[in-house]
């Protein structure tokens, strides 16, 4: 099976001072479910944020969607993030737009076709059960809306990996399964990657996963 991650001696600091991940090797294979457990301050979003490229591994290789992280130009990560969905906790809805706007303008930036933009948006808003809100801005609408709105924009584009930081956190029951359906339906119908940084894996999740593990630095494969 084709690697969509493959990382050999990662490591991973902001400054000098602190490594926050050591020398970490890892591959995630393609279509896989992945989730990535820790302590708070363990390094998790820090991992998923290298995922993105958003911070450089200081040392080794880091591979993702065939893309060589630790020496990326601007120009090729933008082409890779195009392929990738990302959920942030805080789930970085643009506030001046509707809730339609917020998943059609990517969609319409990446050069996909009005037509085909808008089936699409209204197809997952129904799926978040948010056709009723798309007029409205994500401020008026409760977190755990916001972030159902964040995670059909992130599946808007079938991305082939899915990051996601903590996408159920702070969320109610209804707002959390509805987020685990989506995730478990982009890995299992359309094969799409997924990886989920989490203080707690679902007990009614239907897809095998992988569980990684952060402690004192180190990536500790536990299933
Ligand atoms: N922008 C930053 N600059 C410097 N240090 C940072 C930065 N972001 C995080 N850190 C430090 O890196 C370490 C790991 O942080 P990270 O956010 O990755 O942890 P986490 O496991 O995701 O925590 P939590 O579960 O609380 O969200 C912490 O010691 C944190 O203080």
């Amino acid at each position: 099976m084709d690697k969509v991650i493959l990382a050999k001696d990662v490591s991973l600091s902001y400054d000098s001072s602190q490594t926050i991940i050591k020398q970490a090797n890892f591959s995630i294979e393609s279509g896989s479910f992945v989730f990535v457990t820790g302590a708070s301050g363990s390094g998790k979003s820090t991992l998923l944020k290298s995922l993105y490229g958003a911070i450089k591994p200081k040392h080794g290789s880091l591979i993702v969607g065939g893309v060589e992280l630790s020496t990326v130009s601007k120009s090729k990560l933008n082409f890779l993030r195009r392929h990738l969905g990302i959920v942030f906790q805080d789930y970085k809805l643009v506030k001046e737009w509707t809730i339609e706007k917020n998943i059609t303008m990517p969609l319409l930036i990446n050069g996909y076709e009005k037509e085909v933009t808008l089936n699409q948006t209204e197809s997952l808003l129904k799926h978040v059960r948010l056709k009723h809100q798309a007029g409205k801005y994500p401020l008026e609408l409760s977190g755990g809306e916001q972030q159902r709105v964040a995670m059909a924009r992130a599946l808007s584009h079938n991305p082939i990996l899915i990051l996601a930081d903590e996408p159920t956190g702070n969320l109610d029951e209804y707002s959390s399964q509805l987020i685990w359906n989506l995730l478990e339906g982009a890995n299992t119908q359309l094969k799409t990657t997924v990886v989920v940084v989490t203080h707690h894996i679902p007990s009614t999740l239907n897809v095998d996963y992988k569980h990684y593990h952060i402690e004192y630095g180190e990536i500790i494969e536990i299933s």
